[in-house]
């Protein structure tokens, strides 16, 4: 049964329905009841692992809408007339979104201001096909227990037309704006962001809090999107690497070292590795912020440091490991066979992919011990999952 679940929550926001949900493909299931799916969704990952293991449960969320505290909006055209929101499920064209109820409301409401500015500032939205026009996306990052708002502007330029009219408009809109950035990406690419950044108002970042520590976020570093979720979700991956004290922890893939930083008071040292540089030094910022002195930060490919601590023959006691969507490697599943960390703690985004590092890790000698998965993408077809490893 998903935990969590307060009917009356659900009742009070009606389950609600969203317009666009087939045409935009974010959310397969918003239409449908939310117990049931969540249940659905547990099933599905369970299905995926059940020749190394079961996850015993999925937390689900009492008020499952507007969670989203990083929104991106890609800016384009419909009848000549200026339209954002998401590209339509497996194309390019672009799906007009105004009230998405897993977004943000906030960081909604700002993209629709921009979408109005752009008709005064004559500023046009860029045409993928033509590389023409100067808007490309809006992304916006929520701290949504600061409070504080990021608003980054990806254009095709870096020449922006009335900038300081812009951005006095903007934040006479919405004073709740505490940074605004430009980000030039002027390649022919489906990637967000550019290389360049240029901060136009504010500190070009923004912090947020999460399980007690604070935690500064650029533009370009990972942050989870549910934030109340993933209090749970960390809370519980370091309850299972079990922490007595005196232990080194190995926290791979790390970005800008929240489960590492969190957990850095229950062990003796912490050695942390992110490949994203940007998330790499807010990393180390993060831990001058919150004063933690334990944490050993690696700007590197998880595996082959992992691979370099295994020749050093480097004493590791438990790794937590939180890999992107394509997971971990063979190669670096096969070194923790050979640094033998007692735990072995796996964060996972994507059960597929878990499910294809548990064979690893089973030639490895290490098997799933137990697991639990959390709806931190409500109404999407996504879910966090965590499964403590241990050495057979
Ligand atoms: C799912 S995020 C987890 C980040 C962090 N643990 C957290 O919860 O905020 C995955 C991270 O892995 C990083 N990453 C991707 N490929 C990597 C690699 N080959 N080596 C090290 N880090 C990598 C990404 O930049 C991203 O920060």
């Amino acid at each position: 049964m998903a935990e969590g679940n307060n009917k009356r929550n659900i009742k009070a926001s009606k389950e609600l329905k969203c317009a666009v949900a087939k045409k935009c493909g974010g959310c397969d299931y918003i239409n449908s009841p939310y117990d049931k799916h969540v249940k659905e969704k547990l099933e599905l990952a369970n299905k995926l692992i059940k020749k190394y293991g079961k996850f015993d449960r999925i937390i689900s969320m009492s008020n499952p809408y507007h969670y989203r505290n990083k929104v991106s909006a890609v800016f384009g055209f419909e009848n000549k007339k200026i339209i954002s929101g998401t590209y339509e499920k497996n194309s390019h064209r672009v799906v007009d979104t105004k009230n998405c109820l897993i977004e943000d409301k906030k960081a909604s409401e700002i993209i629709q201001t921009i979408k109005k500015m752009c008709i005064s500032f004559k500023i046009k939205a860029y045409d993928e096909d033509s590389g023409f026009g100067f808007l490309r996306h809006v992304l916006i990052r929520v701290g949504k227990k600061s409070g504080q708002i990021m608003v980054v502007l990806v254009t095709s330029n870096v020449i922006f037309p009335n900038k300081n009219a812009f951005i006095k408009v903007l934040r006479g809109e919405h004073p709740e704006i505490t940074t605004i950035v430009q980000n030039v990406n002027n390649k022919n690419t489906s990637m967000v962001l550019g290389d360049r950044e240029i901060v136009m108002y504010g500190k070009g970042y923004i912090t947020d809090e999460l399980c007690g520590l604070t935690f500064k976020i650029s533009p370009k570093s990972f942050y989870q999107v549910n934030r109340d979720q993933t209090e749970k979700l960390y809370a519980q991956a370091i309850e299972y690497a079990g922490l007595e004290g005196d232990e080194v922890l190995l926290d791979a893939y790390s970005g800008i070292g929240t489960i590492g930083l969190i957990a850095s008071k229950s062990v003796k040292e912490v050695i942390s590795v992110e490949l994203n540089k940007d998330a790499h030094k807010d990393a180390i910022t993060n831990a001058k912020i919150n004063n933690i002195k334990n944490v050993k930060f690696y700007n590197a490919d998880a595996t082959a440091f992992i691979n370099d601590l295994a020749a050093a023959g480097e004493k590791i006691d438990v790794v937590i490991l939180d890999p992107p969507r394509t997971g971990s490697t063979e190669e670096f599943i096969a070194a923790i066979g050979r640094l033998k960390p007692k735990k072995v703690v796996y964060v996972s985004c994507n059960p597929e992919t878990l499910a294809r590092d548990l064979e690893s890790f089973k030639r490895q000698r290490y098997g799933f011990e137990k697991g639990m998965v959390f709806d931190c993408f409500c109404h999407t077809g996504h879910v966090e999952g965590v499964c403590l490893l241990k050495r057979m």
